[in-house]
């Protein structure tokens, strides 16, 4: 079975979410990721992680108001200002990934526009974070949920993987997102592993607890340790009712 982070956007949300962190240890979680972090001072973060023995392992880039803004050419100075303060958090908070938030692609901007500053954004943040020790990560996310978002694929993403190098950047696999977008997802993570520094999980379609929705999660989760799948795997779901009661489902999968 995969090791599972909390992602305390979407979990303990019944707190505020600097208690969040202490309901995730005491649930038994060992480590956590989120969204943002940029709304508290990174001391009071570590203060939280460093009193509950819990391990940071990813966050995102500042969403500027979105989804991100690497694919947009007139943000690119925020987009840098955003990029420097992740790795400052990442520092401070001793994360390993950081996801770089690509952001959706303007109305009046063609996608080989966006594209290449994608490409540009990502190769430049690639060289700030390489010295931090920070691996950056790129999620596609499907079409459903952020209309427009720039990366729609996993093979885009790992496409951009690959070019930049997977030993300094990787593909932020959702399985919930896979599903929604293009189903066969045990085959794509078969065939994308080389490329993957992280996943998450949400059942479809209702994004909820796995177990809840249309997914195999008990043959997709042996199949992620077949293929011998290192890194963790963030519980990134709405809770169908309370975030502990949903829990089952960690004990059900594992058995
Ligand atoms: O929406 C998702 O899925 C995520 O992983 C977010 O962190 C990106 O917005
Ligand atoms: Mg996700």
């Amino acid at each position: 079975m995969p090791k599972f982070c909390a992602n305390l956007k979407w979990l303990f949300t019944e707190l505020p979410f600097l208690d969040r962190f202490d309901a995730a240890a005491r649930a038994g979680f060992q480590a956590v990721e989120y969204a943002s972090p940029y709304e508290f001072s990174a001391a009071e973060i570590r203060g939280r992680l460093r009193a509950c023995g819990l391990r940071q392992v990813l966050f995102n880039t500042p969403a500027g108001g979105g989804s991100g803004m690497a694919c947009v050419p007139a943000r690119r100075d925020e987009f840098r200002d955003g990029v420097r303060k992740a790795l400052d958090y990442a520092a401070d908070l001793d994360c390993g990934l950081v996801h770089l938030m690509a952001g959706i692609v303007p109305s009046d901007l063609s996608r080989d526009t966006a594209a290449a500053a994608y490409a540009a954004n990502v190769a430049w943040a690639a060289d700030q974070a390489e010295p931090a020790g920070v691996r950056l990560v790129l999620e596609p996310i499907n079409q459903r949920d952020v209309p427009g978002f720039f990366l729609r694929t996993q093979e885009e993403g790992a496409a951009v993987v690959e070019a930049i190098g997977r030993e300094r950047i990787g593909l932020q696999f959702d399985i919930y997102h896979c599903q929604v977008a293009q189903g066969d997802v045990t085959r794509r993570l078969e065939a994308l592993m080389p490329a993957i520094a992280h996943m998450q999980v949400a059942d479809v379609p209702g994004r909820n607890e796995p177990g809840t929705g249309e997914i195999a999660w008990d043959y997709v989760f042996r199949r992620i340790d077949e293929l011998g799948y290192a890194g963790w795997v963030g519980c990134e779901y709405r809770p169908a009712t309370e975030t502990s009661a949903g829990l089952g489902w960690l004990k059900r999968f594992s058995a």
